[in-house]
């Protein structure tokens, strides 16, 4: 058998984009990286649990955050959740994934999300499982990350909409599964033998919307972390009708309105309003509103929005020009609740790829 050796690359991503709360996502220029080898078994070679070796380099390098254990490292974890599936225990024997990650955690970029694809394509590749469709692919994700809008960007690249069709009650009760089964907890790699549940066909889907080329996306990262499962359990389990009816009527005008060239900035900034997440992660990241509310088109030249990314603390800002200045304005804002930030200018990404290297 020959050296098996390719490149996965997976893009982050912004949800929500404002309105669209679990429906839309964008990829965004920025990503992880999986450079992975599978050498030929010779007597020398050292084991390694499960078969594979991790190492990795980026973002919270050397932290407790990133498992350098196979059965805890999120991207191999999915990964044998494919391979488990298709009656493979592990990893073909001398696997080395190495990890490039530039995408901060827990920031609303979609670290998790492009990690879940990454591990679900991992599983493909080195499991050989050549049948298994990009669609197909994004069930697997459903079963971990279950809203769509970060791993449907993250696979299918640009800016999309995501949905899940309706399933039989059987296929529900298989969704729903809890994520306990589905990626079991660590068995100091013992392998219990048990078969995780397969995901019903078909759970999610995409469209892709148009994008304006003049669009850019200014991401404005602040240096502290909100676990996007925290800033889930701060939203209502129920809402008033009106503020439902005013975020239907702004999801129907942005997906036009992002890909009308040249791009229309009134109905942009009016596009990207929200009052279904937003307005409650407040409590989260101190001075979110002051800052969604602290620019308009009108006040600041080649603005067109401003919207928290994914579940946050990132917030996103989409503009034409004067990029350095309104991420400059942001950063002052929340150094003005003593948080310090980074700034990158994004463009939307193409989705996932897989480079053979040999
Ligand atoms: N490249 C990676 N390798 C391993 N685990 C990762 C990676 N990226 C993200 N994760 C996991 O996902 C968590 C962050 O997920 P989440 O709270 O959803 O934030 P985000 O908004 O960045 O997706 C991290 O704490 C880590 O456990
Ligand atoms: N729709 C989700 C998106 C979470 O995105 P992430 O990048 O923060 O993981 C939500 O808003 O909770």
């Amino acid at each position: 058998m020959a050296t098996q050796s390719f490149v996965i690359k997976t893009p982050c991503s912004s949800a929500n984009i404002g309105p669209g709360f679990d429906v839309i996502g964008l990829a965004l220029t920025m990503y992880l990286e999986l450079h992975v080898t599978v050498d030929p078994p010779t007597a020398s070679s050292q084991s390694y649990p499960l078969n594979c070796r991790i190492t990795y380099e980026g973002e919270c390098e050397g932290t407790d955050e990133i498992s350098l254990d196979p059965e805890v490292n999120l991207i191999t974890r999915v990964a044998l959740y494919v391979l488990r599936c298709h009656e493979q225990r592990s990893f073909p024997k001398n696997t080395h994934v190495h990890i490039k990650n530039p995408i901060p955690l827990g920031r609303g970029l979609g670290s998790s999300g492009a990690a879940v694809v990454a591990g679900v394509m991992l599983g493909k590749e080195v499991g050989r499982l050549d049948h298994l469709t990009a669609e197909r692919l994004f069930d697997f994700c459903l079963m971990i990350e279950r809203h769509p809008d970060n791993v449907g960007a993250a696979l299918f690249g640009g800016f999309v909409g995501t949905y899940l069709k309706p399933l039989t009650p059987e296929d529900t009760a298989r969704v729903e599964i809890p994520l306990s089964e589905v990626l079991p907890a660590p068995q100091g790699g013992v392998d219990t033998g048990a078969r995780p549940p397969e995901p019903p066909v078909g759970i999610g889907h995409h469209i892709k919307f148009p994008w304006a080329q003049e669009i850019k996306a200014v991401a404005i990262i602040p240096e502290f972390e909100v676990p996007t499962a925290r800033a889930r359990q701060v939203l209502p389990a129920q809402y008033p009708r009106n503020d439902v009816t005013f975020n239907l009527q702004r999801i129907a005008l942005l997906p036009v309105a992002l890909g009308q060239s040249p791009p229309d900035p009134e109905l942009i900034y009016l596009a990207m309003q929200d009052k279904l997440h937003q307005p409650y992660r407040q409590t989260l990241i101190p001075g979110l509103t002051e800052i969604v509310e602290s620019m308009t088109p009108a006040t600041q030249p080649g603005l067109l929005g401003v919207c928290l990314s994914g579940a946050g603390p990132t917030i996103l800002a989409l503009a034409t020009s004067n990029f350095e200045e309104i991420a400059g304005k942001i950063v002052k804002k929340f150094e003005e609740n003593k948080i310090v930030c980074n700034w990158k200018l994004l463009e939307p990404a193409e989705g996932t790829t897989v480079a053979r290297t040999k």
